[in-house]
């Protein structure tokens, strides 16, 4: 477990530039708005949860170091954030399935190729309920996932369990990111996984997508493994690896400008992307927020680490609100996005079922 604290208050940042950024943590929405920015934590404070220390930034003034101290030693935790206002809908089955029909005909009109819709539900939130408890089972249900909690003055907590890299830089410099789709139950044995055309297509979709930015930036020179079956929690998805040495095809920035053309992904947005992000925005009927935007540590010797915010809630006084979205195609049958979404949100239910 690792921890970044920002003990000044100015969150808001512009485009992520991946190369210059100080360490920290990125927080950024599905779509940056005058109501919903891309945040930056400073870690001022850096907590190791393995060598059980903290590290101060070199720029953190003595006494700020201090005060922190006393802070720790007192206790004196407020609780956790919560948004200004909340404002967000449940969106019944009705009105999701319906979204889902009319987005397969605009498929069929040739106006997109794919669109992701999803739903938010908010669901009582148990009474002993504990965001680090919850962080920590979390963390040891979901092995393979990036495990999150959240928390900024003025937006709210966010917590998850995202199986989906955006963007990762390693301490080698060598960049990652995937093309992440389908979806079915997992099964116990994931050699046995059947994939339905389907599923196949959305995927490949998203490869498509991402190899078009590659193209776009006239970079050839990549690795590509898969697709392979992976287990994400109750689920299982396609992923395919795509990999590229930055020293060796001298180009430093492939991060930040990778991060600038592939959010939103076609894994959370659609095909092409501005049609199916119009889509979206006229049909789901509510504010994705965070959901679907990217998280993750930055400006480390480790490199950079950013994932798509999936699997995830938001935490309010005496609810939380679960988010979910399923890829629609032309093969799409409105009932079984449905349930797909109740799948997926099956991953945080389970962790808010831990205190009941
Ligand atoms: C949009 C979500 O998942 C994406 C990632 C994997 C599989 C997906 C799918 O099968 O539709 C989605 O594209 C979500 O979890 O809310």
């Amino acid at each position: 477990m690792e921890a970044c604290i920002q003990l000044g208050d100015n969150l808001c940042t512009g485009q992520p530039q991946l190369e210059r950024s100080p360490f920290g943590f990125l927080f950024c929405p599905f779509e940056a708005t005058a109501t919903h920015h891309n945040l930056f934590i400073k870690a001022d404070v850096y907590f190791d949860g393995q060598a059980r220390n903290y590290t101060f930034a070199d720029d953190l003034p003595k006494h700020q170091q201090e005060a922190f101290y006393t802070l720790l030693a007192a206790d004196a935790v407020d609780g956790w954030h919560t948004p200004a206002r909340n404002e967000q809908q449940n969106q019944n089955e009705q009105d999701f399935t319906r979204a889902v029909s009319s987005a397969v005909e605009a498929i069929a009109a040739g106006n997109m190729e794919k669109v992701v819709l999803s739903r938010c539900k908010q669901e009582p939130l148990p009474e002993n309920f504990c965001a680090v408890t919850a962080f920590e089972a979390m963390a040891e249900a979901y092995p393979r996932a990036f495990v999150s909690l959240v928390s900024v003055p003025g937006v709210g907590t966010w917590m998850g369990a995202s199986p989906e890299i955006l963007v990762s830089i390693n301490e080698d410099q060598v960049f990652h990111t995937v093309a992440l789709a389908g979806t079915q139950t997992a099964v116990a044995n994931v050699a046995d996984a059947i994939w339905r055309q389907k599923e196949i297509e959305e995927q490949a979709m998203v490869e498509r997508y991402i190899l078009s930015c590659f193209k776009k930036l006239r970079l050839r020179d990549y690795s590509e493994i898969g697709p392979r079956t992976v287990v994400a929690g109750n689920l299982m998805h396609l992923r395919t690896d795509f990999r590229v040495d930055m020293k060796e095809v001298h180009f430093p920035t492939l991060g930040t400008d990778m991060l600038e053309l592939l959010h939103p992904t076609s894994a959370v947005c659609g095909l092409p992307k501005e049609p199916a992000l119009q889509f979206i925005l006229s049909h789901e009927g509510y504010q994705r927020r965070y959901y679907s935007g990217y998280l993750g540590p930055v400006g480390q010797a480790a490199g950079a680490h950013l994932y798509v915010n999936l699997r995830c809630m938001e935490l309010l006084p005496k609810e939380a609100i679960l988010y979910a979205g399923a890829g629609v195609t032309s093969e799409s049958d409105p009932q079984k996005e449905w349930q797909e979404t109740e799948h997926k949100m099956q991953t945080m239910r389970q962790i808010l079922l831990n205190f009941e």
